[in-house]
């Protein structure tokens, strides 16, 4: 298996994009859907938490980024939480209220087989050994491909995390990745654990692979990829870094910012730029609860609060804009 080493996850998802797009391996159209694919393929990240894609042609959605990966913190299945983020996750829903594959938090922090929470199984195996190389989350389930026309197995397999050089690796390993658009959220995802852990743990992060056995590009969306990789510039220019995790046990914050996440999705609540100020809150986590009131605001098609949106890490402040620019666009004039 090839792998290249890149620097951000942009750098690598153009590279990977180029490459299908341009050189597939085969094309063929597994359950009827047309792709170009490439297989055994994979690539290696030496800053994880540049986790974004800021080319404005791909209008990559960062408040659906980290709603997936806090609904995996969560331990939820429920689709009506990550459904108000993307709605056609539905069809993937075999009862209309629950997905199955797809909701990695049951996976990862109570396993069906035997309810186990694979996550602190990790971090004891680490602290146990830190040289180790077993502390792995098992995704897949075997018992999945017995479900007679199951619409929602599992893509990925595993994780694994390693202490190397005292930092935290970690391996994204999947059967199959769409290049163009699940590519974008389940690194961001796997690098975000990547984090986490490593903060929670009291590590630096150090690099993360992506191991996959099909990647491929659907015909339904050539035309859109072809139109991201000629807007892309050669060394994907400028752009905002995106900010770093805490140090530490970022458990309790995550159960504030999942509370915040559920009043502002029912539209239980909104929240001023001052109110945002004056939560007990890490900033880090506060402005990840400023895209959920600003989703609010798209969503129930509020007046966007531009003080809100002036105190957020540019990199957010672009992808709302560009995600949605009636909303977020510069103001005219400015
Ligand atoms: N986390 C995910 C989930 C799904 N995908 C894409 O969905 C396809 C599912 O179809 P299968 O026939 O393979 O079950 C999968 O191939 C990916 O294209 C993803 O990329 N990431």
């Amino acid at each position: 298996m090839e792998t290249h080493t890149f620097g951000t996850f942009q750098d690598a998802y153009l590279s990977q994009l180029r490459d299908i797009y341009h050189s597939p391996e085969f094309r063929n159209a597994p359950r009827g859907q047309a792709s170009r694919e490439r297989i055994g393929a994979g690539f290696r990240l030496l800053d994880p938490v540049q986790r974004h894609i800021s080319v404005p042609a791909r209008r990559a959605n960062v408040v659906f980024n980290f709603a997936e990966a806090l609904w995996y913190l969560s331990g939820s299945d429920r689709l009506d939480f990550i459904q108000y983020y993307a709605p056609g996750i539905a069809a993937y829903s075999a009862d209309g209220r629950t997905l199955r594959g797809t909701a990695y938090g049951p996976r990862i922090f109570r396993h069906p087989a035997g309810g186990v929470n694979q996550w602190e199984n990790v971090v004891k195996t680490l602290t146990d050994d830190p040289d180790s190389k077993r502390a792995v989350i098992q995704i897949f389930d075997p018992r999945e491909l017995a479900v007679a026309d199951n619409i929602d197995v599992a893509c990925t397999l595993a994780l694994q995390f390693l202490i190397r050089d005292g930092l935290l690796c970690g391996i994204g390993y999947m059967r199959a990745n769409d290049a163009f658009r699940g590519a974008v959220s389940d690194v961001f995802s796997f690098t975000f654990l990547q984090e986490f852990t490593a903060r929670y743990l009291g590590l630096g992060i150090g690099t993360y692979h992506h191991v996959v056995g099909s990647v491929h590009i659907y015909d339904s969306d050539a035309r859109w990829a072809e139109r991201v990789l000629d807007a892309a510039t050669p060394d994907g220019g400028p752009r905002p870094g995106f900010p770093a995790m805490p140090d530490g046990d970022n458990w309790p914050h995550v159960r504030r910012v999942l509370e915040w996440e559920e009043r502002l999705r029912t539209n239980a609540a909104r929240l001023s730029a001052d109110a945002l100020d004056a939560l007990d809150l890490p900033a880090y986590w506060k402005h990840v609860v400023a895209l959920f009131e600003a989703h609010r605001q798209v969503r129930h098609e509020d007046t966007p609060d531009r003080a809100l949106l002036a105190a957020l890490p540019e990199v957010y402040r672009q992808s709302l804009a560009v995600k949605w620019p009636g909303h977020f666009g510069s103001p005219a004039g400015s």
